[in-house]
């Protein structure tokens, strides 16, 4: 059925404020950088707030102004809940493999600095975003407004820096973040109610959280961090984002660009 892009103004208001946050700054993400002619293969993220981005580009998909050029992307995923946002969204799916050069990419994130550096894997996707956002050439990233610190890392994300790791390695990292590297605390992500025992990736890898306080050079902790022996990746995302869009409760966006 075809349908033309609705105005995120006029469509009624989400029951929880967060869920308008997130839509609205997901929708004026697509709506600002997506270039219908130019753009052919487009990085979905992980998380609850890019689960609009995916809506938005299945909303462009059912206007008839946009169908022919929507209907020929190819997006690729970060993990499998991407990878069923795409599919639920009508959207053509591929792989990296495939499409090893993006050209541009939307992705959450669990914590912005004022430099655009990010805490990332929140969500435990943290190598797949990193291998999707870096092979794009446009990384652009949505978040509500509490996501974004006043100044440094670390200041409002406190669980610690999301690290993905070889499950034979984990304790061989765990001490050697704690002991080497100076790490306030480092613990193995445990799946909680729904899972006896660490989480698993999409990857098959552990998640370790390591809390390093307020980071003040995230390039360099994360380049201390991936020389450990087990490391597949940080969260830290560094120089990768050239925009940000941060949604409010009431609707309005703020934006950083680089
Ligand atoms: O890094 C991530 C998953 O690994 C997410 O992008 C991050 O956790 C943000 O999620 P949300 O949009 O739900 O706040």
């Amino acid at each position: 059925m075809s349908q033309s892009i609705p105005d995120v103004a006029s469509l009624p208001q989400l029951e929880n404020p967060l869920e308008n946050a997130k839509r609205a700054a997901s929708y004026r993400a697509v709506d600002e950088n997506l270039k219908f002619k130019e753009h052919k293969v487009i990085g979905v993220g992980s998380g609850s707030t890019v689960v609009y981005i995916a809506e938005r580009l299945g909303q462009y998909l059912k206007d008839p102004e946009y169908t022919e050029y929507v209907s020929k992307f190819v997006c690729i995923p970060t993990g499998f809940q991407s990878q069923d946002l795409i599919l639920k969204n009508g959207l053509q799916l591929s792989s990296i493999e495939q499409h090893p050069k993006i050209d541009i990419a939307f992705d959450g994130a669990d914590e912005v600095d004022v430099n655009m550096q990010l805490i990332k894997g929140g969500g435990a996707c943290l190598f797949q975003e990193k291998l999707v956002s870096t092979s794009a050439d446009i990384f652009i990233v949505v978040a509500d407004s509490r996501k974004r610190s006043s100044k440094y890392l670390g200041e409002g994300w406190r669980q610690g820096v999301p690290i993905e790791v070889v499950p034979s390695a984990y304790v061989r990292v765990l001490h050697d973040l704690k002991e080497g590297l100076g790490a306030v605390s480092a613990n193995i992500r445990e799946g909680g109610k729904s899972k006896a025992g660490p989480v698993v990736t999409d990857n098959n890898n552990f998640i370790i959280d390591a809390d390093f306080g307020e980071i003040e050079n995230p390039y360099e902790l994360h380049k201390q961090i991936k020389l450990l022996v087990g490391v597949v990746e940080t969260g830290l995302f560094v120089d990768n984002a050239v925009k940000a869009y941060f949604g409010n409760p009431d609707g309005t966006v703020a934006t950083m660009s680089k």
